[in-house]
């Protein structure tokens, strides 16, 4: 047993429309005439009801006879209208509601023999609405939630009543009155009510038959089976998202056969019954009042003044789909009693509810992934449901198959998440366990701390995000630059076509985006006897039309270009110049920083600025480590050109350094 509805466990993610207000939509209410049934009409009675057309109806004035008033509802369903007209007209459209995590509410309403019952079980030969609508639910859901389709969908059932202000369990009667609660969020809570899993229509059935038997009805003069409390039947449907970002649905539908209002004078009441029939009265006396105060807009509801009213919340004023099925009775004895039924449900009509999509993340996200208990084996599944499961009994998400003997590790049992998700995962494990955390690995860490660390891994995948968005800018902003330059160039001659002098002055313009680097390096350089690499130097004439003002730059160059060659040729043709052991023994070292370098080790590296050195690090915790220096263009931390340039200055710039050994 459990709460109706927990809010454990769940991260919300959403309200759809929190933040704005959800969308309105008004309480739908459809009037059902009954036809006169035995026992109820004298030989010559004539309905005091007639009903206009699908929407309307008239009923003679009482202060008036050469009058009729008139109602309009959303539906009216005369004497001749089936079970099926009912289901189909007015309560099969909002199931797909609760596919949508919303919640949704049938009440059947109206004084007692009206057909309130009749409206909403029916009998074998005629079944009413729920039965009609839990065959046609757990249709939707089986055919929604089937292998392959993005949800996996759970159906629970609830039954309970509400008897002389008492809330009863009918599927546990021995539990005794339970105590309805709101949540912060303001669902309301009944803790330990029963939920029964159910997948089909016998499973329904197997627990809705022996539990309907634990109803109080008795008889009175009016009716044979009157039902002495009003019936809630709750079947709560839960959506678990399969693929990231595993969200989580929650629809509930509230099918609500209420009490009758009762005239004590014609039911002949006495003793047991009368006072039954004063809770009955008295709780739907708070419903008007309460109806009425959300028709004028009152600033206080009254839902407090009773357990019905109490437990209504959601469906009148709340975040329900709701719809009232007023049920009235041709009779004339009963005029009085309809008449007020039909103003009751004429402000009814006013109310408007505000749904909207319960949806939440699932935080399993993180937790090894539950699978079915057939999957799990008994010790297994038992470990694996959380106490509040056990309780309820809550089917578990469908999973693919496997034996039953099967045993599954961790790691296995997070083979059916999301690659992406799963492969954070682990490069966060690794990454704490580099660090040198102490405890066990996350995959096993308690529930508690892998919702810490799934924050973390939102937040650097958000951080990873904001530095990808920058770097889009910066080379945004480079593209534009060079589209200027190159404009300019094009106003010039075609460099080809240029005098010598010219060209000296042309090929100045990329050493200003030379490596930069200490004096004292390129000093050592010049000394260097390494004859693998070819004289780097520090080109002070360059430096002075290089510079353009930046004073500080120095160029490398090969001492052995001819001046005359254009600087692309020389920039091209770089890897050339150093031996192909060099080139490799570069390329290594590189990657070995870029695997185990810290941000600030990383900024060491020429063309490495403060964001992308960030960026290098996040890339490595979400995809571990590199393979090879490419794949940083491969995960889009540089582009192919600025890869090539980095590529340049860094093993150019290790080998002048006399970093790269010997030669090889
Ligand atoms: N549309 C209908 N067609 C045929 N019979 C009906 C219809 N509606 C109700 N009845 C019959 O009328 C009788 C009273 O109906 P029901 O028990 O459903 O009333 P109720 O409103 O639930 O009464 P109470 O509030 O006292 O429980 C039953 O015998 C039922 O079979």
């Amino acid at each position: 047993m459990a709460a109706v509805t927990s809010g454990a466990g769940r991260c919300r993610l959403s309200k759809v429309g929190a933040g704005r207000r959800p969308p309105p939509a008004r309480v739908r209410v459809a009037v059902r005439l009954r036809p006169f049934v035995d026992g109820t009409a004298g030989a010559d009675d004539t309905p005091c009801v007639r009903g206009l057309d699908s929407c309307s109806l008239e009923i003679a004035n009482w202060r008036n006879h050469q009058e009729t008033l008139k109602y309009q509802f959303d539906a009216f369903y005369g004497e001749r209208s089936s079970q099926q007209d009912i289901y189909a007209g007015s309560v099969q459209p909002i199931l797909r509601h609760l596919l949508e995590g919303q919640n949704a509410s049938v009440l059947a309403y109206g004084p007692t023999g009206a057909g309130k019952t009749h409206t909403m079980l029916g009998s074998p030969e005629q079944p009413g609405v729920i039965p009609r609508a839990l065959m046609d639910l757990l249709q939707l859901t089986r055919e929604e939630g089937a292998e392959g389709r993005p949800w996996a969908l759970s159906v629970t059932m609830s039954y309970l009543e509400i008897y002389q202000e008492k809330v009863l369990d009918l599927l546990d009667p021995a539990s005794g009155d339970l105590v309805i609660r709101e949540d912060c969020r303001g669902n309301i809570l009944i803790p330990g009510l029963t939920h029964k899993p159910i997948t089909s229509f016998a499973d329904f059935e197997r627990h809705f038959l022996p539990a309907s038997r634990n109803r109080t009805v008795g008889a009175t003069r009016l009716n044979q089976r009157s039902s002495r409390s009003h019936a809630v039947l709750l079947v709560k449907v839960d959506q678990r998202e399969r693929l990231a970002p595993f969200r989580q649905r929650e629809g509930k539908l509230y099918l609500i056969d209420l009490a009758g209002s009762e005239d004590n004078r014609r039911t002949g009441n006495k003793g047991l019954r009368l006072k039954e029939s004063g809770a009955i009265n008295t709780s739907l006396f708070v419903l008007g009042k309460v109806v009425d105060a959300l028709h004028q807009g009152l600033p206080r509801v009254p839902y407090r003044d009773s357990k019905l009213t109490r437990l209504l919340q959601d469906s009148l004023g709340g975040s329900a789909h709701s719809i009232l099925i007023a049920n009235i009775g041709p009779e004339r004895c009963f005029y009085q009693d309809t008449l007020s039924a039909l103003n009751f449900a004429a402000r009814s009509k006013e109310v408007i509810n505000r749904p909207f999509t319960n949806e939440s993340l699932q935080l399993r996200v993180l937790a090894p992934v539950k699978l079915s208990q057939k999957e799990l084996g008994p010790s297994e599944a038992k470990k694996a449901r959380g106490p509040e499961e056990e309780k309820t009994g809550n089917p578990e998400s469908p999973a693919p198959p496997a034996s039953a003997s099967q045993k599954f590790s961790p790691l296995q049992k997070l083979s059916s998440m999301d690659p992406a998700v799963l492969q954070r995962l682990l490069s966060l494990d690794r990454l704490l366990g580099s660090q040198g955390t102490q405890g066990t690995p996350l995959l096993s860490t308690p529930r508690r701390e892998r919702m810490v660390l799934m924050k973390i891994v939102e937040e650097k995948d958000l951080e990873i995000e904001r530095l990808k968005m920058e770097q889009k800018e910066l080379e945004a902003q480079v593209l534009a630059q060079k589209a200027v330059d190159s404009t300019e160039g094009e106003n010039c001659s075609p460099p080809m076509l240029l005098p010598l002098a010219r060209r000296r002055v042309t090929v100045a313009k990329p050493l200003q985006k030379a490596v930069v680097m200490p004096l004292q390096l390129i000093q050592e350089q010049a000394a260097s006897p390494n004859p693998d690499i070819h004289i780097l130097k520090k080109n002070r004439k360059r430096k002075v039309r290089a510079a353009g003002g930046l004073g500080y730059t120095y160029s490398l160059e090969r001492e052995d270009l001819d001046a005359s060659e254009p600087q692309e040729k020389a920039e091209d043709c770089w890897e050339l110049q150093l031996s192909s052991g060099l080139l490799a023994h570069g390329r290594q070292k590189i990657l070995q920083l870029l695997n185990e370098g810290s941000a600030r080790d990383l900024r060491s590296l020429q063309r490495i600025g403060e964001k992308k050195a960030q960026l290098i690090v996040g890339c490595r915790e979400l995809h571990g480590p590199f393979s090879q220096v490419e794949d940083l263009e491969r995960v889009k931390v540089m582009s192919g050109r600025q890869l090539a340039s980095f590529l340049k200055a860094n093993i150019l710039g290790l080998a002048a350094a006399g970093q790269l050994g010997g030669p090889s």
